[in-house]
């Protein structure tokens, strides 16, 4: 295969309507770029490949604003040459803000800042790839949340944490790769869709990755933060919190300890003189064996702010992981409650983190399961900068073999109403800072890509990168819209393929679930790898992930009166509405209740017909997955065409797999036979 085919969603395939190709030609035809920043730069390379790619024309630049038809640059460069009332327009922006307008006949692209001109450019872009009308443009845009971050789950020895797109595409062999086109081609698209911050190594930081901050690596990662600083990116590294003892040999790696906090600002004035613009350091501590302040008797609070202190003089972050709880559990043990330990770990410590310190918390309670509620935590610490943290790489979801479309997924986190302010009181305006008074704030997400020719081990796995950095720039985008411009800029415009994947696309995540744990219930998965079926796999090792299916029932208990209590978490009326039987939504029936498998669902079907109905039409879906698939060979390349082919032949086999697995498991728990009498092995 032919790597420079996989452009992702930046193809810039040839404009072949006439008209179109006509008017794009005429208003780029004498453009001028203002600035010398390397992220003018990047805009400007950018700008140049997409109209080498779609007109088959090289860009002729002027230096002469007055000559020119097509105007970029900030603020500062060319406000002399803007309209009063398009000045006022970029007052009224953030930093990150542009407008893209038309004016006398020429188009203007004006950021507030150069970022903001590297987005007004990829807007215009994108606009291009979907063959708009650019002849009149009113476009006034910001990002809606500050921070908007890629996590990469990569290791030095090149494999990547839960990555099922190759290997790592910023390490090999042990190695910092030395060929860095695969990592600038990265920070363009990431860029593309407004992603500002990466961190680039695994928060399980094994032996030779906490070398990562020692001069041993700091000028080849410099050269890495450099590639993304041209694109608007800030670099953020991955710490081992027992950095101390490992690099130096210090007794101790206690937060309260002098010697401790002075080696932290040492390192951490050393890592500035390489990196200006160093991001700062994600941290996962006392979570999943992983060192941390618990060790020394001391709490997050305590140990966030020793590093934020060291950041602090160079506005630097502590992206704080919330996602502790004990993975040393027995399953008789049902007081202990996985579900309950971040909130339970960190609300109590509200009002206690430094300014420069971000929570970091999963977007649902367990494990980035197919179906889970929006994690307690979020929103509950008034006093505390949050991150809503999602996963793109498909752990629980499918693992870019099946096809599973996540946006819609994210956008019912976004919108669930905490109720924490009154109604209102969305994810989505938590964390864009609206609800509390946070300083810094945002949206972070496991990366699904890797060094496969297509980037994403699946193709249409792209659309979940991609709607990823949409989303979180602009969350009132609907799924479909979202998809629809992924599909044109990957596939084209053509009218069957745009609705064809676009419906496969948006019904792909309840296929998913039909076919997989039920009615919330999550994991049943294959331990340690997480894919496939096996329903008691994780049922009685110490994970805490149960689902205590019985011959009478399943589900967890987790209401006040008789369960672990973790409803008390949610504010009115979330909180009734969990803790009360009858209220509980379906889809999260089993998260919440124990209930026998004749109970009777709000859509009539008792829990036992509901397994048995889902599975086996999930199935059934996935067949017609193929089918759309099949019906839209003529209209694309081979390779992409046979990619997804491929994934689908062997969804349909894990699909069945689940189907058969999960519809005889319960069929011989609870005796009950399928109504209408179809096959179970
Ligand atoms: C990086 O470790 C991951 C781990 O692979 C994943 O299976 C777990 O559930 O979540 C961890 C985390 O989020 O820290």
């Amino acid at each position: 295969m032919d790597s420079s085919k996989y452009k992702m969603w930046l193809q810039y395939e040839i404009c072949t309507v006439e008209q179109v190709n006509v008017q794009y030609q005429s208003l780029l035809r004498n453009v001028v770029i203002k600035g010398n920043d390397p992220i003018i730069f990047s805009a400007k390379d950018e700008l140049q490949r997409a109209v080498k790619g779609m007109l088959d024309h090289e860009l002729s630049w002027t230096e002469n604003v007055q000559e020119a038809n097509f105007v970029i640059g900030n603020i500062n460069e060319v406000a002399d040459f803007l309209k009063e009332e398009q000045r006022q327009l970029l007052t009224d922006l953030t930093e990150e803000g542009y407008i893209v307008q038309t004016s006398n006949q020429k188009t203007y692209i004006v950021g507030n800042t150069d970022k903001g001109v590297l987005y007004g450019v990829h807007h215009f872009i994108r606009l291009m790839q979907i063959n708009s009308d650019l002849s009149q443009l009113q476009i006034v845009e910001q990002p809606k949340n500050q921070f908007r971050m890629i996590n990469q789950w990569d290791n030095l020895d090149g494999t990547v944490e839960r990555g099922y797109s190759g290997q790592s595409i910023f390490y090999q062999n042990g190695k910092i790769v030395k060929d860095k086109k695969r990592i600038r081609d990265y920070a363009r698209y990431l860029s593309s869709v407004g992603i500002n911050a990466i961190s680039i190594n695994n928060v399980n930081v094994w032996e030779e990755e906490t070398y990562f901050i020692t001069n041993k690596y700091l000028a080849e990662i410099k050269a890495i933060a450099d590639i993304f600083s041209a694109y608007a990116i800030r670099l953020y590294l991955s710490i081992n919190f027992a950095s101390p003892m490992a690099i130096d040999g210090l007794s101790t790696a206690d937060p309260l300890n002098k010697e401790v906090k002075q080696w932290w600002k040492e390192k951490v004035a050393e890592i500035y003189e390489y990196i200006p613009d160093f991001g700062g350091f994600v941290v996962k501590a006392d979570s999943e064996h992983r060192p941390g302040p618990f060790t020394y008797n001391r709490d997050h609070a305590d140990g966030a702010n020793m590093l934020a202190e060291a950041l602090e003089p160079y506005d630097g972050k502590v992206v704080w992981r919330c996602f502790v709880y004990n993975c040393l559990q027995d399953w008789r043990d049902r007081a202990t409650d996985r579900a309950r330990a971040a909130y339970d770990h960190f609300k109590p410590l509200d009002g206690r983190f430094h300014e420069n310190v971000l929570l970091q918390i999963k977007n649902g309670p367990m494990d980035f399961q197919v179906r889970e509620p929006v994690s307690p935590l979020l929103g509950a610490m008034p006093q505390t900068n949050q991150l809503v943290e999602f996963q793109v790489a498909q752990e629980y979801t499918g693992q870019q073999i099946d096809l599973c479309y996540l946006i819609p997924q994210w956008k019912q986190v976004l919108d669930f109403d905490t109720h924490i302010k009154g109604t209102g009181s969305t994810i989505s305006e938590i964390v864009a800072g609206n609800i509390h008074a946070y300083k810094y704030s945002g949206i972070a997400a496991v990366s699904n890509i890797g060094d496969d020719e297509n980037w994403t081990g699946h193709t249409l796995a792209q659309a979940n990168l991609y709607g990823y950095g949409r989303l979180i720039w602009d969350p009132s985008l609907s799924s479909q819209e979202i998809a629809e411009e992924w599909i044109s800029q990957t596939f084209g415009n053509q009218k069957e393929v745009v609705e064809k994947i676009g419906s496969m696309l948006l019904s792909s995540w309840t296929i998913y679930e039909n076919y997989t744990a039920p009615l919330g219930v999550g994991w049943m998965v294959t331990p340690g790898i997480h894919y496939g079926p096996n329903i008691d796999g994780y049922e009685y090792s110490r994970w805490g992930t149960y689902h205590f299916a019985d011959r009478e029932g399943i589900g967890v208990d987790r209401t006040i009166e008789t369960g672990t209590g973790y409803t008390d978490q949610y504010e009115e009326p979330n909180r009734s509405i969990y803790n009360i039987l009858s209220e509980c939504p379906d889809e999260l029936l089993l998260f919440f209740h124990h209930v026998p498998y004749k109970y009777t669902l709000k859509n009539g079907e008792t829990v036992i017909q509901h397994i048995y109905n889902t599975h086996f039409k999930g199935y059934e879906q996935v067949e017609d997955l193929m089918d759309s698939w099949n019906s839209l060979e003529s209209l694309m390349d081979n390779d992409r065409f046979k990619n997804v082919q491929d994934r689908f032949r062997r969804q349909k086999i894990n699909a069945k797999e689940w189907r058969d697995q999960i519809n005889s498991y319960f069929y011989r728990k609870s005796g009950i036979a399928d109504q209408y009498n179809r096959t179970i092995y």
